[in-house]
């Protein structure tokens, strides 16, 4: 059976980047994904983005929705103080595999926890199953028509407290225009826009913060 562009990316890296070093890993998944076959890793451009905001929300427990191959899980564990966490969900089975052998070879497996399944299953058993309490950052970044509702999710859930950083991949780029309008418009949301661009592209994207107020 012919392999899928994801082992391409994974088998690349494992041939290429030097394990246990989480920079090596990501400087060449983005090697491959601009000189070979693109794909919808978050890249280092708007990957810039995301570190400033995981370094501004200096998170003891973050949550990333939509692992695909581990990119932005990889991004954002290297930045996490120790015995913080990253908990990452993936409802692909084959891109979850992916992704864990990824997180592996770049070392950062003790600060990552991959939970497969769908995220509107997953987010009401964090408390509960994964001892969560509340979380300090949430990346967004899966199907674009999930991120309005599994924000409302993530608040009925009480997972959300006063200071917590929402940051949402692909404003522009397919875009998540419910995502954006509710966030913009809730009295419990303070929200920038931050413009950049498409991955590997020369195509305009942006990504929105959207602080809770409580
Ligand atoms: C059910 C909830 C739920 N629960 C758990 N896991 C879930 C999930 N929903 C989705 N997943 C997984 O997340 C990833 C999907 C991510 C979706 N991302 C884009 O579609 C996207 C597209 C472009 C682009 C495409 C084509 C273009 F031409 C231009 C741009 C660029 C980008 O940066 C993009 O993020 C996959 O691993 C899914 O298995
Ligand atoms: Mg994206």
């Amino acid at each position: 059976m012919s392999q899928s562009k994801e082992q391409r990316i994974l088998n690349f890296v494992l041939q290429n980047a030097v394990r246990g070093d989480p920079c090596s890993v990501l400087d060449t998944i983005d090697k491959y994904c601009s000189q070979k076959e693109w794909a919808m890793n978050v890249g280092d451009e708007k990957g810039k983005i995301l570190d400033k905001t995981v370094e501004e929300a200096n998170p003891s427990v973050a949550l990333e929705l939509g692992t695909y191959c581990g990119y932005s899980a990889v991004r954002i564990s290297r930045l996490l103080k120790a015995g913080a966490r990253l908990l990452t969900v993936e409802f692909n089975p084959e891109f979850a595999a992916i992704a864990k052998q990824m997180i592996e070879f770049a070392g950062v497996q003790d600060k990552v926890k991959l939970l497969e399944g769908p995220s509107q299953e997953i987010i009401p058993q964090l408390k509960k199953k994964y001892e969560v309490d509340t979380l300090d950052f949430v990346f967004l970044d899966h199907w674009k028509d999930r991120y309005k509702p599994d924000t409302i999710l993530l608040q009925e859930c009480n997972l959300l407290r006063k200071g917590s950083i929402l940051l949402a991949d692909n404003i522009i780029f397919p875009g998540a225009p419910d995502f954006l309008n509710y966030v913009r418009k809730s009295p419990h949301f303070q929200c920038t826009n931050y413009p950049s661009h498409l991955e590997y592209m020369k195509v305009e994207d942006a990504m929105e913060k959207a602080v809770f107020l409580g």
